[in-house]
Protein backbone atom coordinates (compact mmCIF):
# COMPACT_ATOMS: atom_id res chain seq x y z
CA UNK A 1 0.00 0.00 0.00
CA UNK A 2 1.11 3.47 -0.94
CA UNK A 3 0.03 6.39 1.19
CA UNK A 4 0.09 9.57 -0.69
CA UNK A 5 -0.28 13.35 1.42
CA UNK A 6 -0.41 17.16 0.79
CA UNK A 7 -2.37 20.14 1.41
CA UNK A 8 -5.11 21.46 -1.18
CA UNK A 9 -3.81 21.74 -4.44
CA UNK A 10 -0.26 20.12 -3.92
CA UNK A 11 -0.55 18.19 -6.50
CA UNK A 12 -0.84 14.98 -4.82
CA UNK A 13 -3.74 13.65 -7.10
CA UNK A 14 -1.27 14.15 -10.10
CA UNK A 15 1.63 12.21 -8.27
CA UNK A 16 -1.25 9.84 -7.60
CA UNK A 17 -2.33 8.75 -10.68
CA UNK A 18 1.16 8.45 -12.01
CA UNK A 19 2.81 6.44 -9.28
CA UNK A 20 -0.89 3.98 -9.51
CA UNK A 21 -0.55 4.22 -13.46
CA UNK A 22 3.42 2.98 -13.04
CA UNK A 23 2.34 0.03 -10.45
CA UNK A 24 -0.05 -0.80 -12.88
CA UNK A 25 2.30 -1.16 -15.60
CA UNK A 26 5.11 -2.97 -13.55
CA UNK A 27 2.37 -5.44 -12.14
CA UNK A 28 0.30 -6.40 -15.22
CA UNK A 29 -2.98 -5.32 -13.69
CA UNK A 30 -5.78 -2.61 -14.87
CA UNK A 31 -6.23 0.35 -13.09
CA UNK A 32 -9.10 1.64 -11.26
CA UNK A 33 -9.98 5.27 -9.86
CA UNK A 34 -12.19 5.44 -6.54
CA UNK A 35 -13.55 8.78 -6.22
CA UNK A 36 -15.16 9.05 -2.45
CA UNK A 37 -16.03 13.14 -3.16
CA UNK A 38 -19.05 14.48 -4.98
CA UNK A 39 -19.74 17.26 -7.07
CA UNK A 40 -20.91 19.70 -3.88
CA UNK A 41 -20.82 22.87 -6.15
CA UNK A 42 -20.33 24.03 -9.25
CA UNK A 43 -16.59 24.66 -9.03
CA UNK A 44 -15.98 20.95 -8.04
CA UNK A 45 -18.03 19.66 -10.58
CA UNK A 46 -16.13 21.24 -13.45
CA UNK A 47 -13.16 19.96 -11.70
CA UNK A 48 -14.09 15.92 -11.74
CA UNK A 49 -15.11 16.33 -15.32
CA UNK A 50 -11.45 18.00 -16.24
CA UNK A 51 -10.10 15.09 -14.16
CA UNK A 52 -12.70 12.53 -15.84
CA UNK A 53 -11.17 14.06 -19.23
CA UNK A 54 -7.81 14.05 -18.03
CA UNK A 55 -7.81 10.51 -17.45
CA UNK A 56 -9.98 9.29 -20.20
CA UNK A 57 -7.44 10.95 -22.49
CA UNK A 58 -4.07 9.38 -20.60
CA UNK A 59 -2.55 6.42 -22.19
CA UNK A 60 -3.70 4.34 -19.48
CA UNK A 61 -6.97 2.35 -19.18
CA UNK A 62 -8.69 3.81 -16.43
CA UNK A 63 -12.03 2.55 -14.74
CA UNK A 64 -13.64 5.12 -12.67
CA UNK A 65 -15.67 4.05 -9.22
CA UNK A 66 -17.58 6.49 -7.45
CA UNK A 67 -18.44 4.95 -3.92
CA UNK A 68 -18.75 7.87 -1.07
CA UNK A 69 -19.23 5.23 1.61
CA UNK A 70 -18.42 1.34 2.08
CA UNK A 71 -15.58 1.29 0.14
CA UNK A 72 -15.14 -2.62 -0.01
CA UNK A 73 -18.63 -3.16 -1.42
CA UNK A 74 -16.19 -2.50 -4.38
CA UNK A 75 -13.56 -5.48 -3.84
CA UNK A 76 -15.03 -8.19 -5.61
CA UNK A 77 -14.83 -5.81 -8.75
CA UNK A 78 -11.26 -5.84 -8.62
CA UNK A 79 -8.92 -8.88 -9.33
CA UNK A 80 -5.47 -9.72 -7.48
CA UNK A 81 -3.43 -8.47 -9.95
CA UNK A 82 -4.73 -4.68 -10.28
CA UNK A 83 -3.90 -1.11 -8.67
CA UNK A 84 -6.38 0.49 -7.28
CA UNK A 85 -6.11 4.77 -6.47
CA UNK A 86 -8.82 5.62 -3.78
CA UNK A 87 -9.01 9.72 -3.54
CA UNK A 88 -9.00 10.74 -1.17
CA UNK A 89 -9.39 9.70 2.28
CA UNK A 90 -10.45 12.66 3.86
CA UNK A 91 -13.60 12.93 1.69
CA UNK A 92 -14.75 9.50 3.26
CA UNK A 93 -13.75 10.33 6.39
CA UNK A 94 -16.31 13.53 6.20
CA UNK A 95 -18.63 11.06 4.46
CA UNK A 96 -18.89 8.38 7.77
CA UNK A 97 -18.59 11.19 10.00
CA UNK A 98 -21.67 13.16 8.49
CA UNK A 99 -23.93 10.84 6.51
CA UNK A 100 -25.94 9.92 10.03
CA UNK A 101 -25.89 13.57 11.11
CA UNK A 102 -24.97 11.79 14.88
CA UNK A 103 -23.15 13.27 18.12
CA UNK A 104 -19.69 12.63 17.84
CA UNK A 105 -19.69 10.42 21.06
CA UNK A 106 -16.54 8.68 21.59
CA UNK A 107 -18.17 5.36 20.35
CA UNK A 108 -19.29 6.21 17.72
CA UNK A 109 -16.04 7.71 16.91
CA UNK A 110 -14.12 4.84 17.65
CA UNK A 111 -16.63 2.53 15.03
CA UNK A 112 -15.94 5.12 12.54
CA UNK A 113 -12.48 4.69 12.42
CA UNK A 114 -12.62 0.67 12.89
CA UNK A 115 -14.85 0.87 9.97
CA UNK A 116 -12.75 3.11 7.85
CA UNK A 117 -9.38 0.65 8.17
CA UNK A 118 -11.63 -2.71 8.45
CA UNK A 119 -12.62 -1.05 4.60
CA UNK A 120 -9.47 0.01 3.57
CA UNK A 121 -8.03 -3.58 4.59
CA UNK A 122 -10.87 -5.32 2.61
CA UNK A 123 -9.55 -3.40 -0.49
CA UNK A 124 -5.94 -3.82 0.20
CA UNK A 125 -6.30 -7.43 0.47
CA UNK A 126 -8.31 -7.79 -2.84
CA UNK A 127 -5.99 -6.22 -4.99
CA UNK A 128 -2.10 -6.09 -6.11
CA UNK A 129 -1.74 -2.72 -4.94
CA UNK A 130 -3.58 0.35 -3.14
CA UNK A 131 -2.66 4.13 -3.62
CA UNK A 132 -4.35 6.13 -0.75
CA UNK A 133 -4.51 9.91 -1.43
CA UNK A 134 -5.38 11.78 1.79
CA UNK A 135 -5.72 15.74 2.76
CA UNK A 136 -2.72 17.66 5.07
CA UNK A 137 -4.79 19.52 6.83
CA UNK A 138 -3.61 19.30 10.22
CA UNK A 139 -0.62 21.84 9.85
CA UNK A 140 -2.84 25.04 10.70
CA UNK A 141 -3.36 25.54 14.41
CA UNK A 142 -5.87 23.75 15.68
CA UNK A 143 -8.16 25.83 18.34
CA UNK A 144 -10.42 25.20 21.17
CA UNK A 145 -13.31 24.31 18.86
CA UNK A 146 -13.65 21.01 20.22
CA UNK A 147 -15.67 19.16 16.96
CA UNK A 148 -12.28 21.04 14.96
CA UNK A 149 -10.22 19.28 17.91
CA UNK A 150 -12.27 16.00 17.78
CA UNK A 151 -12.11 15.78 13.71
CA UNK A 152 -8.07 16.50 13.67
CA UNK A 153 -7.69 13.88 16.28
CA UNK A 154 -9.10 11.76 14.05
CA UNK A 155 -7.82 12.27 10.75
CA UNK A 156 -4.31 12.49 12.58
CA UNK A 157 -4.73 8.78 14.12
CA UNK A 158 -6.11 7.83 10.73
CA UNK A 159 -3.08 8.91 8.77
CA UNK A 160 -0.44 7.28 11.16
CA UNK A 161 -2.59 4.02 11.42
CA UNK A 162 -2.39 4.13 7.87
CA UNK A 163 1.38 5.12 7.05
CA UNK A 164 1.89 2.38 9.68
CA UNK A 165 0.52 -0.10 6.85
CA UNK A 166 1.80 1.59 4.01
CA UNK A 167 4.90 0.26 2.72
CA UNK A 168 5.71 3.72 1.00
CA UNK A 169 4.28 7.23 2.29
CA UNK A 170 4.73 10.83 0.67
CA UNK A 171 3.95 14.01 1.22
CA UNK A 172 3.86 16.28 -1.87
CA UNK A 173 4.41 19.95 -1.25
CA UNK A 174 3.95 22.03 -4.72
CA UNK A 175 4.37 19.70 -6.94
CA UNK A 176 7.24 17.55 -5.27
CA UNK A 177 6.93 13.91 -3.70
CA UNK A 178 8.96 14.00 -0.75
CA UNK A 179 9.29 9.78 0.15
CA UNK A 180 8.72 9.80 4.15
CA UNK A 181 8.48 6.03 4.38
CA UNK A 182 9.74 3.24 2.44
CA UNK A 183 12.40 2.89 -0.10
CA UNK A 184 12.22 4.07 -4.11
CA UNK A 185 11.00 -0.19 -4.57
N1 LIG B 1 -16.97 11.93 -7.95
C1 LIG B 1 -15.81 11.98 -8.62
N2 LIG B 1 -14.79 12.65 -8.03
C2 LIG B 1 -13.62 12.70 -8.71
C3 LIG B 1 -13.44 12.09 -9.97
N3 LIG B 1 -12.18 12.33 -10.38
C4 LIG B 1 -11.61 13.07 -9.40
N4 LIG B 1 -12.47 13.29 -8.38
C5 LIG B 1 -12.26 13.99 -7.12
O1 LIG B 1 -11.44 15.12 -7.31
C6 LIG B 1 -10.69 15.35 -6.09
C7 LIG B 1 -9.22 15.50 -6.41
O2 LIG B 1 -8.98 16.56 -7.24
P1 LIG B 1 -8.62 18.04 -6.75
O3 LIG B 1 -9.80 18.59 -6.01
O4 LIG B 1 -8.18 18.79 -7.94
O5 LIG B 1 -7.47 17.79 -5.73
P2 LIG B 1 -6.83 18.84 -4.74
O6 LIG B 1 -6.65 18.15 -3.42
O7 LIG B 1 -7.58 20.12 -4.69
O8 LIG B 1 -5.48 19.17 -5.42
P3 LIG B 1 -4.22 18.26 -5.62
O9 LIG B 1 -3.45 18.28 -4.35
O10 LIG B 1 -3.47 18.94 -6.73
O11 LIG B 1 -4.68 16.89 -5.99
C8 LIG B 1 -10.90 14.16 -5.20
O12 LIG B 1 -11.85 14.47 -4.18
C9 LIG B 1 -11.48 13.11 -6.15
O13 LIG B 1 -12.31 12.17 -5.48
C10 LIG B 1 -14.53 11.37 -10.56
O14 LIG B 1 -14.46 10.78 -11.63
N5 LIG B 1 -15.69 11.37 -9.83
Amino acid sequence: MIFITGGVRSGKSTFAEQMAAQRAKELGGRLHYLATGAPSDEEMSKRIMRHQQKRSESEFMWRTWEQPRHIERLASSFSKKDVVLLDCVTTLLNNELFFLNQEWEEEFLREVFERLLDGIGVLQANCAELVLVSNEVLNEPLGTNELVLKYSFMLGNLHQELVKRADRAYLVESGIPILVKGGRG
